[in-house]
């Protein structure tokens, strides 16, 4: 659905170059919650800026619903980002329009009638939670109330695509949260792509299903949220769960994905006679997926022979140096 392919930006800064991006690539199939993640600098907001062509990037090339955007002369591209609907951090709402005004906006100004208009403003009014607020104005509602009213606004022209930048940081965690469930039905009932930009794990956690990890301009670590979290090494991994306090001889770090129900640590002690320390970590709920993540010390003669039982049983075992 969304492919970028080899994207590279440079910015000139006070006669300095700043690399932003150093060949990008990423994929997004179609109905995915895709989420890029990254500390600041490492290129997500411009990434982003150039999906949609807000920016132009210096090299590579921008697929989404199997156009080549960067291709496209500008009335065509114009036509192409009505797919693209873009969330804000800061909402971007117009404090003089109503709440209906703000989401009417986007059709008025594609010479959408009247009628028309009223009934889809309605229709998505009532799609966010947000039906009794047609007439208030930005000022009078919360911060998730604003969101609500900047999703229903960038799904007013019917994307199949929606970018969000940053959209909850500045939320609260409950209200963040009721967001993040709200995006996750919207790509349910609509089979709407989602690619979103977020500095926060906790919205990975809560409802991406793939994730691109960049750093300094370039993607270092991608996939499905759930393999990932099942790949040795994984940053996504170390960035979800607190790596382990202690290190040391028969440190280990378990991760195991939808397997809660069994008495794995148990079934260790009695049949290999070890015993087993926990020292660290959680049990989470990970883009829909029970995932745990404990460092143990296990200790015994048969220990050697308790781990290869745990990893015969898709248990992820990393030594902790
Ligand atoms: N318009 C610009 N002019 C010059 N440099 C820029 C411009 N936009 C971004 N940069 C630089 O490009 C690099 C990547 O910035 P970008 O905003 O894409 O990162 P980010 O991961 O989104 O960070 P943050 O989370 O802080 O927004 C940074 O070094 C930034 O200073």
């Amino acid at each position: 659905m969304i492919n970028a392919v080899d994207l590279h930006k440079v910015y000139q800064l006070k006669g300095r170059e700043v690399v932003a991006l150093r060949g990008v690539s990423l994929h997004v199939p179609q109905g995915e919650i895709y989420g890029v993640v990254g500390p600041s600098g490492a290129g997500k907001s411009t990434l982003l800026r150039c999906i949609n062509l807000l920016e132009r990037p210096d090299r590579g090339e921008i697929w989404v619903d199997g156009r080549n955007l960067t291709a496209l002369p500008p009335p065509q591209l114009r036509a192409a980002r009505r797919g693209i609907g873009m969330i804000h951090q800061h909402f971007a709402l117009l404090s003089s329009r109503t709440v209906a005004g703000n989401v009417a906006f986007p059709l008025e100004i594609a010479g959408v009638p009247r009628a028309e208009r009223r009934r889809r403003v309605a229709e998505l009014l009532e799609l966010v939670g947000l039906a009794d607020k047609a007439a208030a104005y930005p000022a009078q509602l919360s911060g998730g109330q604003k969101q609500r009213v900047g999703i229903a606004r960038a799904l007013a022209p019917r994307p199949t695509v929606l970018l969000s930048d940053e959209a909850t940081s500045a939320l609260d965690p409950a209200t963040t949260a009721s967001i993040l469930d709200l995006l996750r039905d919207l790509n349910r009932e609509l089979g709407l792509t989602i690619l979103l930009i977020t500095h926060e794990m906790d919205v990975v956690k809560r409802i991406c299903d793939a994730v691109a990890i960049m750093d300094r301009g370039s993607v270092v670590e991608t996939g499905r949220t759930v393999d990932l979290l099942r790949t040795p090494g994984s940053l996504l991994a170390r960035s979800l769960f607190a790596p382990p306090p202690v290190s040391g001889d028969g440190v280990v770090t378990l991760t195991w994905v939808d397997q809660a129900e069994e008495p794995l640590i148990s079934q260790l002690t009695r049949l290999f006679d070890v015993d087993v320390s926990i020292l660290g970590g959680a049990l989470e709920e990970v883009a829909g997926h029970a995932v745990g993540r404990l460092t143990v010390r296990i200790t015994g003669e048969r220990s050697a022979e308790a781990l290869t039982y745990l990893t015969d049983r898709n248990v992820l075992v990393e030594e902790v140096p």
